[in-house]
């Protein structure tokens, strides 16, 4: 007989890829099972998102990691204690309540995702079930597509520039070991060209080439060589997904570009955008205009949101009246999901569920800042998201979510089904968007 009753809960103090503190924390159920998970961190953060604490951040005032700790052992534990794990929106709703502020900033929520996210790994733990497969609850699931960051910039990268994710997606492989195994070509392809042309200058914070190109364009340009020069068609094997994340650059439909020190209106920016859009292979934008520009994600959707996905990262920051928002005024169509976002487990599926029911793409993401924590790999298949974005190739806490979903996929040997094209399958595409 399971006992899924939450027995002992405990947090501590462990470190992120950033050399930066975070929240671990561990879940110990009556009937022996554990689960364990670990708070990851954005730099690119947007406004409406859950507020950490932690270290040395800027936007909290010199309050400690430390205290998130404190609240993990000294509120959570007790509130939790004897509770059913089982009952992930009881328990998210409780850790919700007794925060009791609208942006987590009381108990920090790093403290509140580590907790919530570790109670669902002891749920399948004791249910005898990879974490996936508890979440599909035998659903159908896809293994998701992977987006893969090439080249860092923005805040990731000094702002060498202003573009903060190139990444590569692999659609026409035929499963997600295929997408890695072009990823692994083209990421390489990259570092050839960029030696070659003297422009490789270490690396990012999410692995990626830390690039000392002149401007945009040219990481375009050879990201598109890179896809090539490795042997792949562009736009109909291989594509290059964007994220603009804009808010780091603008506010106010005010856009100062970093490389050549201009500053862009809201029309220019897009037109900007939609040049590249025309001369690249791009099939996906995220946060192409600031947070706070309505009518920039509205004018953008209206204009490319036919033939390229456009997501909302920090404009939607995983909350799903925000999507529902979206979907009404036609501003995206597709959500990322990250969980720390949201706040907890319940939150980010119900922001994704609210994706999907307004027929947006899906897309579970990591943080810049991250760790060994594989939770997002199990979520992105669990609910079927179709893709999955972890940030580079080449540093290992992003190699353990890719390494997790092969693992996943190899399980489900033949009757794994991935995601391919049909993770684009956002509202109102055209058919060129979605097939090769
Ligand atoms: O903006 C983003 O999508 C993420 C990952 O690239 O960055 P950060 O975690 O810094 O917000
Ligand atoms: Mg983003």
């Amino acid at each position: 007989m399971t006992d899924a009753r939450i027995a002992k809960l405990h947090g501590r103090r462990v470190w992120d890829s950033r050399g930066r503190p975070t929240v671990e924390v561990e879940v110990h159920l009556a009937d022996g099972a554990t689960g364990r998970a670990i708070a990851p961190a954005g730099a690119s953060t947007g406004q409406g998102e859950a507020l950490d604490l932690r270290d040395g951040g800027s936007r909290f005032g010199g309050l400690d990691v430390q205290r998130a700790v404190g609240s993990v052992n000294r509120e959570i534990a007790p509130a939790l204690a004897g509770r059913d794990a089982g009952d992930q929106e009881a328990v998210d709703r409780l850790l919700v309540n007794l925060d009791g502020t609208p942006d987590r900033s009381r108990l920090g929520g790093n403290a509140i995702v580590a907790t919530s996210m570790a109670v669902l790994h002891a749920t399948a733990a004791s249910a005898g079930l990879p974490l996936w497969q508890h979440l599909a609850g035998g659903r159908p699931v896809r293994i998701p597509l992977p987006e893969i960051q090439i080249f860092g910039g923005g805040a990731h990268a000094d702002r060498r520039v202003d573009v903060q994710d190139f990444m590569v997606v692999c659609p026409a492989a035929r499963s997600f070991s295929e997408a890695l195994d072009w990823t692994a070509e083209i990421y390489r392809a990259a570092g050839t060209l960029m030696r070659k042309a003297g422009k490789a200058q270490g690396v990012a914070d999410e692995g990626g080439f830390w690039p000392a190109f002149d401007s945009n364009e040219e990481a375009l340009e050879m990201l598109t060589l890179a896809i090539e020069s490795a042997g792949f068609e562009p736009s109909s094997q291989v594509g290059i997904s964007l994220d603009v994340a804009a808010s780091q650059f603008g506010s106010g439909g005010q856009y100062t570009l970093a490389l050549d020190d201009r500053t862009l209106g809201t029309e220019a920016l897009i037109d900007m955008l939609g040049g590249w859009i025309e001369q690249y292979p791009i099939l996906s934008v995220e946060d192409p205009v600031g947070e706070d520009d309505h009518e920039g994600m509205m004018e953008f959707t209206r204009r490319y949101g036919r033939r390229c996905q456009v997501i909302g990262d920090d404009y939607l920051v995983t909350n799903a009246k925000r999507v529902e928002a979206a979907a009404t005024s036609g501003a995206a169509n597709a959500v990322l999901v990250k969980p720390n976002q949201a706040g907890t487990v319940t939150e980010s599926f119900q922001a994704l569920c609210a994706g999907k029911d307004a027929g947006f793409g899906t897309i579970v993401s990591a943080r810049s800042g991250e760790s060994e924590d594989v939770t997002i790999a199990h979520l992105s298949v669990g609910w079927d998201a179709g893709q999955l974005k972890v940030g580079s190739f080449t540093r290992s806490e992003r190699m353990a979510k890719w390494n997790e979903v092969l693992r996943i996929e190899e399980s489900l040997g033949e009757s794994a089904e991935f995601s391919g094209w049909s993770a684009f399958t956002f509202a109102g595409a055209e058919p060129s968007a979605t097939k090769p």
